[in-house]
């Protein structure tokens, strides 16, 4: 697929957050017209939606969830404020194909709206060498990574790239394990009832994964498991990628870590608070770490002249910085108090305005999946 710069593409190599990043894909946002608040959706956002479930996504079968198209025209608008960055940094930035209309898919089972390529960091997982394309949980996202296709063929093609998925899921009525949820003594009953999924009879709990659940740290990988289907994912991990170490986290969350967790460099690490340190490899539990600054809700937009709009993320999001080298860091213009304490570190900040990522779940390291990165599988936990 040719791509605006005709120059051989760089091989793929990317194993850690942090080390001088070259090539990154940035997500995209047109025809991000709904959420399609299925059961699989709100499974998936269960935390940070489940106090407005029965205030808003209406049991009755009406599962589309409008999204006011000015505020995707102002994320559009924010995402081309990240890439100029970027560019700027001496990145060169790639981008998904645009789906082009919106887009209404259909399995023996189940059928969704579409969600457009907008959080590349979730269904692949770049570990090393190889493409890994993981398994969708929200049944809107399963065709999501057709748009990364001309991405991963430029990689492939070039040679050097190995690319590898997990078995597709059905995500069939029972798929999804609910235990993350009841073990907490939480009813799930206001994301489940209504399934309108069918059944595959024999079918239980599948490998569901997304590439947000990992940290990359040279040859180890954290992994995030939070339930059944996360664990056959881990296994699969283990199985297929043997020149890797995978270590478990259990339930640091309920399944991307990306708003917990950000390595910033050997031995220094962003993390949300201190709850989460015994959740980490021992050797992590030593490095230095920088506590996300509390934020309040005059940070984001105030939507009440919109009617409502359900925040599918949490007050977190902006701990969701991308790295460009060990001293360089993108951060939300918009989280000043985090900008400050970095600055205070010793980094260079760049600030970029993200105003949405609330509504539509994602900060800049959801909204990038980094290709070429200059580090190699060093030993960073030891
Ligand atoms: N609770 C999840 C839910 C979530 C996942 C992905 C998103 O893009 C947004 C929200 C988070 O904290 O990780
Ligand atoms: N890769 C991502 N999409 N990460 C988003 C994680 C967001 C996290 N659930 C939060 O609400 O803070």
């Amino acid at each position: 697929m040719p791509q605006p710069n005709s120059a051989p593409p760089p091989a793929l190599n990317s194993y850690d957050e942090f080390t001088r990043l070259d090539e990154v894909v940035l997500g995209r946002a047109e025809h991000y017209t709904d959420h399609h608040t299925d059961t699989s959706w709100r499974l998936f956002f269960y935390d940070n939606v489940a106090p407005v479930l029965g205030q808003q996504a209406s049991p009755s079968g009406e599962e589309l969830l409008p999204i006011p198209p000015q505020l995707v025209d102002e994320l559009n608008e924010d995402i081309a404020g990240l890439a100029d960055a970027l560019t700027a940094c001496g990145v060169n930035v790639l981008r998904p194909a645009a789906p082009g209309k919106d887009v209404d898919i259909r399995s023996p089972y189940w059928d969704a709206r579409a969600t457009p390529p907008l959080n590349v960091r979730d269904q692949t997982i770049i570990l090393g060498t190889t493409i890994v394309e993981t398994a969708p949980h929200v049944r809107a996202r399963i065709f999501e990574n057709d748009l990364l296709k001309p991405v991963f063929y430029r990689y492939y093609e070039a040679g050097g790239a190995n690319w590898l998925s997990m078995p597709r899921p059905a995500l069939a009525r029972d798929s999804l394990d609910t235990g993350y949820f009841t073990r907490q003594g939480l009813d799930v009953a206001r994301a489940t009832e209504g399934e309108m999924a069918g059944v595959i009879e024999g079918l239980g709990l599948e490998m569901v994964f997304d590439g947000a659940q990992c940290m990359r740290l040279g040859r180890d990988v954290l992994v995030n498991v939070a339930n059944h289907n996360h664990e056959l994912a881990l296994r699969w991990l283990r199985d297929n990628l043997r020149d890797l170490r995978f270590h478990r986290l259990d339930a640091m969350a309920d399944n991307h870590i990306d708003s917990v967790l950000v390595p910033l460099r050997p031995g220094l690490m962003l993390l949300r608070s201190p709850e989460y340190l015994k959740f980490l490899p021992k050797a992590m539990q030593s490095w230095d770490v920088i506590y996300a600054p509390e934020t309040d809700d005059s940070n984001f937009p105030d939507y009440s002249d919109l009617g409502f709009v359900i925040p599918i993320g949490s007050r977190y999001m902006d701990i969701n910085l991308l790295s460009v080298d060990e001293d360089t860091v993108i951060v939300n213009s918009l989280y000043p108090e985090l900008i400050d304490v970095l600055e205070r570190r010793g980094f260079t900040v760049v600030p970029v305005r993200h105003r949405h990522r609330r509504l539509f779940g994602g900060g800049f390291h959801c909204f990038t999946l980094d290709t070429v990165r200059r580090g190699g599988p060093e030993e960073y936990l030891i």
